[in-house]
């Protein structure tokens, strides 16, 4: 069995769990970690594998899981798909997919090569349930509820903030979709927390929700990456009402975020040229096995 050949880009929370599940899945292998500063400082856990600072220096990669920062997604993945290497990410900024969507679609078929976006748990696994979902019920009301639990992707954002050395963005659902943020903020020397907090509050990621932010000595003393999700919708099949479905879980975010990205990967190699969203393709080819026995296990 040939095996896919996979780069890591970014080995930070999800890259660490991106490399694990990479070593466990039968049907990959790793052709190197793409990190700002190459081999500088190269952790123990990397030794069998080629860190490098460019994806050119790595051979014959088939995908490059992006797992760097949301808003690097695109810079990243337009270069890589112009070299004609798949791309996976997990971008999250829920209202700007469909524009992501469009602008990977053009790289990607210029590249001639696939990209999967937004592929985590959420969005990703979960766009996926309730797609099912408003297909079995397609009138009524879906509700996401999320955590209590950390989300990545706002505490990155806040990380990014001028004056902030670390964060920690907990999700608190409210319930029916609505949620409070509550950041845990620790900041460097001299820097204003005022400044901060403004920002945090005007950031995209937190506009929305209602926002509380804390300064803290030390956010690693607050440090839980669990979360999780109760998502839940009600509607009518047909022209019958109270059809009621929920599915919920509770995760380590990144180590399950980083799982979905690799059999994102998976189904990279099995697409068209172009860019799709996780609802875009079929599950089957999210997974590893024989076909026919995956059907006759599965169906
Ligand atoms: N859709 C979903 O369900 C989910 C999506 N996510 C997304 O995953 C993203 C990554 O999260 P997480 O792993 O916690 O982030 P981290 O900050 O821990 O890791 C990102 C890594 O990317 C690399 N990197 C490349 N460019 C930059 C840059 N400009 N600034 C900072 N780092 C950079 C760095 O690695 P190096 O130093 O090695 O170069 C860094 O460690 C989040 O932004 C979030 O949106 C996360 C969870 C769920
Ligand atoms: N994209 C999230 C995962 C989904 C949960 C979420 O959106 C949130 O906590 O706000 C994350 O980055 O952790």
């Amino acid at each position: 069995m040939n095996k896919i050949r996979a780069a890591v880009v970014g080995y930070g929370n999800i890259g660490k769990y991106v490399v694990e599940a990479l070593e466990a899945a039968p049907d990959f292998e790793i052709a190197g970690i793409v990190r700002r500063n190459g081999a500088e400082n190269k952790p123990a856990e990397l030794e069998p594998y080629a860190v490098v600072k460019d994806i050119k220096e790595l051979k014959d990669v088939d995908v490059a899981i992006l797992a760097t920062p949301t808003r690097s997604v695109e810079k990243y993945a337009k270069e890589i798909l112009a070299m004609g290497i798949n791309t996976v990410d997990s971008f999250d900024i829920h209202t700007q997919i469909t524009a992501l969507r469009r602008s990977l679609d053009e790289s990607a078929k210029a590249g001639n090569a696939v990209a999967i976006i937004s592929a985590g748990w959420d969005p990703g696994s979960d766009s996926v349930v309730r797609t099912l979902l408003e297909a079995i019920a397609p009138k009524g009301i879906t509700y996401t509820n999320f955590g209590p639990g950390r989300s990545m992707g706002h505490s990155v954002a806040v990380r990014a903030i001028a004056g902030v050395k670390d964060a920690l963005s907990m999700t608190i659902p409210v319930g029916t979709g609505i949620h409070r943020r509550m950041v845990y903020v620790e900041l460097e020397e001299g820097a204003d927390f005022k400044t901060v907090e403004a920002a945090v509050k005007n950031d995209p990621y937190f506009v929305n929700d209602e926002t509380h932010v804390i300064q803290v000595p030390c956010v690693d003393d607050l440090n839980d990456v669990g979360h999780g999700v109760n998502l839940v919708r009600k509607g009518v099949s047909g022209k019958t009402h109270n059809q009621l479905f929920e599915f919920d879980m509770k995760i380590n975010n990144p180590a399950l975020t980083a799982q979905v990205l690799v059999c994102v990967a998976r189904a990279t190699m099995k697409q068209q040229p172009g860019c799709y969203t996780m609802i875009e393709v079929p599950v089957i080819d999210l997974m590893y096995g024989d076909r026919e026995e995956l059907i006759a296990h599965l169906v």
